[in-house]
């Protein structure tokens, strides 16, 4: 029997309803199995407890953390009651920094039985690795005087070992794949960091003579995100590049509910975490009415980090099976609801 130990911090919003539902199904996978258990440790940081204790989460929350295997986050934000960039900064991005999680896993393809808002989505089936520890999400700058005269500054930090870092990720992945990268640039309008990012892009293409590679501007990229995606296979890209493409890719295939995203850490010093790439959705929080797929899609990438591929394959059939029976909450065009939606899931794992 082995067992897994898993920090849970569903945070805000609808993560306290998709990450139960995503529970479920990890928990049923587990007794499907037989010989693996998972226990799962909740944490219940998040913008509530900032309100209590004026903080995110505990001092020593980091080092709490940090005996689990991997940490199972659902979304971070309620605006109405802390800023958003205190909040995520708090919890989410500081967990993210200071377990060095280098690297966002986001893939996105066409889903059988989802109605995607592409009248030829074409089977497109990609994956984005979104640098994850610097670029233009930084703290670096400040703010200065007041009234007509404020300044704002916020430099981004792209250093030669976290840019290299990335594209070589994508290098490694594509060379499991369809061996093609594509890099996520604006040289034409970035003057100091795009061009150092293309330079390194190219040195490291070198070591993988095998790797298909191609180059776009982030405004084209995007574009074609939209108008022919199944020309990617893996695309690499800054922190904020990658964080806009991979809303764009949960879109066309058909909502952001779906989307999963996994944050590694590459040195084995920390755990990794597995977040959807959706946030709190305040707007439909609180109706049993969110998709929980994004969430049990990261759940799959959980059980593959784990070293469990093959329940997570399970997972993803699972999840594929109930879409296309129909059974689908309303941003992919049912009247299910989460609990349905999951229940039906679990329903086919012990099948
Ligand atoms: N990684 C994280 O924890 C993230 C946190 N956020 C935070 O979440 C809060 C809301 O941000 P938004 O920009 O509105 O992004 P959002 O992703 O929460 O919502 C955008 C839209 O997608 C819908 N949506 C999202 N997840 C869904 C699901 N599972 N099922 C059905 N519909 C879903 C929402 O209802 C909304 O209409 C903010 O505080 C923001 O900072 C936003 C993005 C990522
Ligand atoms: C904050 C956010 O939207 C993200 O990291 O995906
Ligand atoms: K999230
Ligand atoms: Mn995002």
């Amino acid at each position: 029997m082995s067992k897994h130990e898993i920090a849970v911090i569903p945070g805000d919003g609808i993560g306290n309803e998709v990450v139960p539902a995503a529970l479920d199904v990890l928990n049923t996978v587990a007794e499907v199995h037989g010989g693996i258990t998972f226990e799962f440790t909740n944490f219940p940081w998040n913008c509530d407890y900032y309100l209590k204790h004026g903080q995110m989460m505990p001092e020593d929350g980091l080092n709490t953390l940090q005996s689990f295997e991997a940490i199972f986050l659902g979304a971070v934000g309620d605006p109405a009651k802390v800023a958003d960039h205190i909040s995520l900064w708090g919890l989410l991005i500081k967990i993210r920094r200071e377990f060095e999680q280098v690297i966002n896993i986001r893939p996105a393809k066409f889903i059988n039985g989802i109605v995607s808002p592409l009248t030829n989505p074409n089977d497109f089936d990609l994956i984005v690795v979104r640098e994850n520890s610097e670029g233009e999400y930084s703290e670096v700058g400040g703010r200065i005087h007041k009234g007509e005269d404020q300044i704002a500054i916020q430099n981004a930090i792209f250093t030669r070992k976290g840019t290299e870092r990335a594209i070589r990720y994508a290098f490694e992945l594509a060379a499991k794949r369809r061996g093609h990268v594509t890099s996520a640039t604006k040289s034409n309008g970035i003057f100091h960091s795009m061009p150092f990012w293309d330079e390194v892009f190219t040195e490291t293409s070198r070591d993988y003579p095998e790797t298909r590679t191609s180059s776009y501007h982030i405004d084209a990229l995007a574009a074609f995100f939209v108008t022919k995606p199944h020309i990617f296979d893996v695309i690499v890209a800054s922190n904020l590049f990658g964080d806009i493409l991979t809303d764009i890719g949960a879109a066309i295939m058909g909502s952001i509910g779906i989307a999963p995203a996994a944050n590694i850490n590459l040195n084995g010093k920390y755990p990794s975490m597995f977040e959807p790439v959706h946030g709190s959705a305040p707007d439909i929080c609180g109706r049993g009415i969110a998709n929980p797929t994004g969430q049990i899609w990261t759940a799959k990438m959980m059980l593959d980090h784990l070293g469990q591929q093959e329940l997570g394959q399970k997972v993803l059939t699972a999840m594929e099976e109930t879409i296309l029976s129909g059974i689908k909450t309303p941003d992919i065009g049912g009247n299910a609801s989460t609990k349905e939606m999951t229940e039906d899931i679990c329903r086919r794992l012990k099948k």
